[in-house]
């Protein structure tokens, strides 16, 4: 079997390797990384003494320190400095062309969404008006179970269980318009469907997967089901987007949280992973892992996603990081196809942000400088 975990895909090594061949060259038009990987220049000739002295004054503007020069980014608009790992949210994968500080590029301002009810529905496209969710909702399968097993069978089966609204419409509206906000600011529009336009549907065969991959049961499915038209009806997870210095756009808990709920699937395009090694995206998702790398697969949130593409990672090089997961990436063979759904994996009290290891079974996602 498939390690339970996916994981979340950077071309960080790549971009990497690049970028350290240019070391040493101060930005110029030719250079095809020009400004994204401009470090500090190793080593100085006669000519470029100059340049070399500039460089080496470089101090990050959010620090002050000029060490790490590996990791230090030089503006090209206005050359200043500044370390991958201080800039909001950190920074994880060497940009790939001209690259522009926050002091240049004011458009990465939070756009905040109308909490307008008719924009709200329109946002995420809504097939109904926004009603009093019922009491009960999301636990008709919970009621089944406890009239129908033991409470040692229900613990042994460690079914899924659906997330539960909020019952109130106007914190769900609420909820709804931080997700809006933050899918506005960074360009992405809604959806809550993995979509086929880059990758055909019958690429996504998750018997393909390397070691074979956990196949979603028949209850598991209905759970899904039930949160997926929850969804669309806008009885929404009650989960609130917000806004962290460090750490960019993050999910919290809007209410408490039951071990074993689903929380979302990660949802985007779905394209095949080597059409994206020189992507930019710090948001794309494993999703099938083939013998042969050309079948490889990839969740691609950066024109349509959903909440999914917002939750942070664990640092996983420090126990504290650790302790911090609260979630865990799940990859199920669904009817034939391959979907990856974030699960409660410890009750989530009201407030808590949510949390899972970006780096599940491969560890190519960067995160030593995650908060
Ligand atoms: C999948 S995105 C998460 C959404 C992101 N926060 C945003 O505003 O778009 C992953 C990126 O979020 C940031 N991030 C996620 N978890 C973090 C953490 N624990 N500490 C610092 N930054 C984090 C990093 O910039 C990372 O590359």
């Amino acid at each position: 079997m498939a390690p339970p975990g996916s994981l979340m895909r950077v071309a960080y090594m790549e971009r990497g390797g690049r970028a350290r061949e240019q070391c040493g060259r101060p930005a110029s038009s030719e250079n095809e990384i020009r400004g994204s990987a401009i470090m500090k220049p190793a080593s100085k000739s006669c000519s470029e003494s100059s340049e070399q002295d500039k460089y080496d004054l470089t101090v990050c503007e959010k620090c002050g320190h000029g060490d790490s020069e590996q990791e230090m980014l030089l503006c090209d608009g206005c050359d200043r400095g500044f370390h991958m790992f201080c800039l909001c949210p950190v920074l994880v994968t060497l940009p790939v062309g001209d690259w522009f500080c926050p002091l240049c590029s004011p458009t990465a301002l939070v756009y905040e969404f109308p909490k307008v009810q008719k924009k709200i529905v329109d946002f995420f496209r809504i097939l109904k008006p926004f009603h009093q969710v019922s009491p009960g909702c999301g636990e008709v399968r919970k009621r089944r179970r406890q009239s129908g097993g033991s409470l040692c069978r229900q613990k042994k089966s460690r079914r899924l269980l659906p997330y539960i609204p909020c019952s109130d419409p106007h914190r769900r509206l609420e909820q709804m318009a931080s997700l809006a906000t933050a899918l506005t600011s960074v360009g992405v529009s809604f959806t809550d469907k993995l979509l086929y336009s880059f990758a055909p549907r019958m690429a996504n065969t998750a018997r393909l997967e390397k070691g074979g991959m956990q196949s979603m049961g028949k209850e598991d499915k209905g759970t899904l089901e039930a949160c997926k038209a929850m969804c669309s009806r806008g009885e929404w997870p009650p989960l609130m987007v917000t806004h962290d210095s460090r750490q960019g756009f993050v999910v919290e808990a809007d209410r408490h949280i039951k071990d074993m709920t689903i929380i979302c699937e990660y949802t985007g395009e779905v394209d095949f992973m080597r059409h994206r090694t020189h992507d930019e995206g710090n948001s794309i998702m494993g999703l099938l892992f083939t013998e042969d790398p050309d079948e490889e697969l990839v969740i691609c949130p950066d024109k349509c996603g959903n909440i999914a593409r917002f939750i942070s990672g664990i640092n996983n090089h420090s126990p504290e990081g650790k302790k911090k997961q609260n979630l865990r990436c799940v990859r199920y063979d669904v009817d034939g196809e391959a979907r990856v759904l974030l699960i409660a994996i410890r009750d989530i009290p009201q407030g808590e942000r949510l949390y899972y290891d970006y780096n599940a079974f491969q560890k190519e996602y960067p995160t030593q400088h995650f908060v």
